[in-house]
């Protein structure tokens, strides 16, 4: 989507995407990717918003390195987690950052590998993408991927949560993402497992109301090529 989508969604708060609590399928998955090793890399997380998942892998040890459009939404994260926090100024982006918690405010596609790879973080060794990728209409969703992909170095672990849905039945965001979407357009640049495939049309009240006929929520695990 255009940026003044998503502004015009954080000025209006109309963020039901937000979870108030840290994603289940990250406490029930982050824990299989065998990062045992890793714990002192960073995990990427893409159009952060400001999720408490981000709080959650910090627990774990992680320095956590976010990405997201919306300064409301970067004061937010750290102000409603009482976390005090310094700013600088990055190229296009401003940096919000506390010891373990760095995000990076502005455009995903201004945000260079260098910034991610400077002496000021740990390498990063792992990245989480919940409602990152079906945010992008099938048009954008590519481009992502490659952005996504460069950003990272080889080897990086992923965790990737997708919806799928007629597409036809709802208009995105959040659109739906196929497992043949996945093979056909990411595997170039990730090994992809699947995790988890589920029927989750029932917990999701909005696809019901407009009478979608099926939604099902999957977890990946991902492994930067090369
Ligand atoms: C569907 S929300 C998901 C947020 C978060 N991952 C979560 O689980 O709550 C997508 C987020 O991406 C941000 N966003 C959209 N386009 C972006 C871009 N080009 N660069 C960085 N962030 C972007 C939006 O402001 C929004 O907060």
């Amino acid at each position: 989507m255009e940026p003044g989508f998503w502004h015009s969604k954080w000025d209006t708060q109309q963020i039901g995407f937000h979870q108030n609590e840290v994603n289940p399928l990250l406490i029930k998955y982050w824990p299989r990717l065998n990062l045992n090793n890793l714990v002192n890399t960073s995990v990427f997380v893409p159009l952060c918003g400001k999720t408490l998942d981000i709080c959650f892998l910090a627990e774990l040890g992680h320095e956590v390195i976010g990405c997201e459009l919306n300064e409301t939404a970067v004061e937010h994260f750290f102000t409603e987690n009482d976390l005090s926090y310094s700013t600088s100024r990055v190229g296009e982006l401003q940096k919000f950052a506390t010891e373990q918690v760095s995000i990076y405010q502005g455009d995903l596609f201004s945000l260079s590998h260098e910034a991610l790879s400077s002496q000021e973080h740990r390498t990063i060794g792992a990245f989480y993408d919940r409602a990152a990728l079906i945010a992008w209409p099938e048009e954008m969703r590519q481009d992502y991927v490659q952005k996504l992909a460069a950003l990272i170095p080889p080897k990086s672990i992923g965790l990737l949560v997708t919806l799928d849905y007629p597409q036809e039945a709802l208009k995105g965001p959040p659109f739906a993402v196929s497992n043949d979407w996945i093979m056909a357009n990411m595997a170039e640049f990730f090994e992809v497992e699947i995790l988890s495939c589920e029927d989750v049309l029932s917990e999701n009240p909005r696809f019901i109301k407009k009478e979608v006929p099926w939604l099902t929520e999957s977890v990946y695990r991902l492994i930067r090529r090369g």
